[in-house]
This record gives structure tokens, sequence and C-alpha cells, in this order.
């Protein structure tokens, strides 16, 4: 058997022009486009690749990108600071920080200083409180697209599949299982200290690998017919772009599987455009674009 390719990146275009609409709408009603503000510190060269890619796709949503550089050996002040404009800024509805941050600043409370209502990463703790809670929130882009491409790979019958997560950070593994847990998965969450995690991977219908460990899931983890959602992004030392699952052996066993590139990663692009849509229309009092 081999597994059905789950292609995100077709699933994100589909979404970004979606969202595309929508701001076509928004903008007619109040007059603005929507307004997303990322700030680099620092000249980390992938993440300038990542910030750039992330400006273009907001700007072909029609919506407006603002770019925001601080150098590396900023204080954490001066990065509270501009925080602090941004959310003041009635034309910014979303604001994101790249992450990491140099260890001079405290991330926390930078993610902390963000207003909750245009934190469109979902990683501040009032709207990881809300995920939890199930009140509207703002939810992390990454889980939120793995979400969507399991929702379409099951027709939206996931209630009662046995999902496991593999990883448990603040940015993917939490969030994932409240999501899975609100779609009523039976959820596991699986880490570096959990015994025996192939045996975990081997009982699930569902797989979320996102260790950030290049090949960690072994084909033979995975259960005939399984789905396989790869958030890994590893960069070997030969340029290769690689997940966290062995994916030439899981294709063979899994029912459906994300691959890298193209599975996960646009979908979080595309949800982040889609949470500055939903984040500007809150703001502005109107009605949650719906299909999104
Ligand atoms: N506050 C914050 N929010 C983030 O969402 C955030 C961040 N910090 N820091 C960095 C990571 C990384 N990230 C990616 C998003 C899309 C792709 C993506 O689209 N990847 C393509 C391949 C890109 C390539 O070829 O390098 C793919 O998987 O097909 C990758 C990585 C968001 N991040
Ligand atoms: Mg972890």
């Amino acid at each position: 058997m081999t597994a059905r390719i789950i292609d995100g990146k077709a699933r994100a275009a589909a979404l970004r022009a979606d969202v595309a609409g929508h701001v076509t709408h928004f903008a007619a009603r109040i007059g603005r486009a929507p307004g997303l503000a990322v700030v680099l510190v620092g000249e980390d060269p992938a993440s300038g690749v990542y910030v750039r890619s992330k400006g273009k796709a907001t700007r072909e949503a029609g919506m407006v990108s603002v770019e925001r550089r601080l150098p590396a050996d900023i204080d954490e002040w001066a990065l509270l600071e501009l925080v602090s404009e941004l959310n003041a800024d009635p034309a910014i509805d979303g604001i994101l920080v790249q992450l990491p941050l140099p260890s001079q600043i405290d991330a926390q409370a930078v993610i902390g200083a963000i207003d909750p209502a245009k934190d469109v990463d979902g990683f501040h703790p009032v709207n990881a409180g809300r995920l939890a809670t199930g009140l509207p929130a703002l939810v992390p882009c990454t889980p939120l697209g793995c979400l969507m491409l399991l929702r379409e790979a099951y027709d939206g019958k996931l209630a009662g599949l046995d999902a496991v997560v593999v990883g448990r950070s603040n940015i993917v593994g939490k969030p994932m299982a409240q999501l899975l847990l609100g779609d009523s998965c039976t959820v596991t969450i699986a880490h570096s200290r959990t015994r025996d995690v192939a045996a975990r991977v081997r009982s699930a219908d569902i797989v979320i690998a996102a260790v950030g460990i290049p090949h960690f899931i072994a084909g033979d983890w995975i259960k005939p017919g399984a789905t396989v959602i790869d958030v890994g992004i590893n960069r070997l030392p030969d340029g290769r772009l690689v997940g966290d699952v062995d994916y030439a052996a899981a294709v063979e066993v899994a029912g459906a599987i994300t691959p890298v590139p193209g599975g996960v990663g646009p979908m979080t692009i595309a949800c982040l455009l889609r949470n500055t849509l939903v984040a500007a229309c809150r703001r502005e009092g109107l009605p949650e674009p719906d299909g999104l």
C-alpha cells in the first residue's frame, strides 16, 4: 500500500485565495486592508527568508505588510517599545515577532507584551488559555494548518480517532493536542521522556510529528493506513530539507502523509494570513469570515 500524498501546498493556495476574497470585502467595508507587522531581530539568513516569503504572501492576499528589523544586539526594552508602538497602531491588526530571539531577550516577556487581539501567532498566554477553554482565540498557525489538513483527510470525522502528538512545545505540540481534543480525538502527547514512543505511535490513527529531529519517526512505527502529519522542517548538512518522519519508509505503510517540503510549511503561512484577517474582522466588529 502506498500512502496518498497530502498536498499542503495546494490546500494552502486555496486558503490564501479564500482569504484574499474576504480581504476585498473587508477593504470595501472598512476603507483599509488588514495589516500584518512582522518583527525580525538580527540577521539570521533562514529567518530572513521566512520573513520575506511571509511579506510576499501578505501582499498577494491584498493585505498591508509592515516589516520591522532590529539589530541582533538590541535590549529587551527596545523590542518591548516597538511592540507597544505596534499595539497602538490602528492600521496594524496582526503582530508576529519572529522566533527564536537573541538570548539577551526574554521571549516570553515579548510575547506577553503583544496585544492578545493582535497575536496572530496565538502564542500569548491569553490565547493559549482561550484555546484550552474552548473560547474564541487566535490559534497557532502550524497546528491550525495541520487540523485543516486532517479535517479534509477525514471529511470532518475525527471523533474517536486515536491521535499521538510527538513533541510538547507551546508552539506546536500543546496547541495541536488542544485542537485534536476539540475535535473529539483521543489524544496522547509523547515527548523526550516518554517510554516506548514507538509503541505509542504504533497505536495511533493520526501521528503528528513535531520534534525537530530528522527521521525520528521510523516507518515501522506507523500503523498501516494511519495518517501522518510531519511538522518537522530540518535542513540536512547536504542542504536537503527533511521532516521528522522517515518519509520513504512511512509512505509505504501510511494511508496518507504530508511531504516536506510542500506539506505543513505552506499551511503555516496561509494560516497566518487567515489569522490576520480574523483578527482584523474582530477588531473592526465585523462578523467572522466563514469557511476559513
Ligand atoms: N513567531 C514565529 N512564528 C512562526 O510561524 C515562525 C517563527 N516565528 N519562526 C520561524 C518558524 C518557521 N516557520 C516556517 C513557516 C513556513 C515554512 C514553509 O513554508 N516551508 C516550506 C519550504 C521552505 C523552504 O524551502 O525552505 C515547506 O515546508 O514547503 C517554513 C517555516 C514559521 N516560523
Ligand atoms: Mg518537544
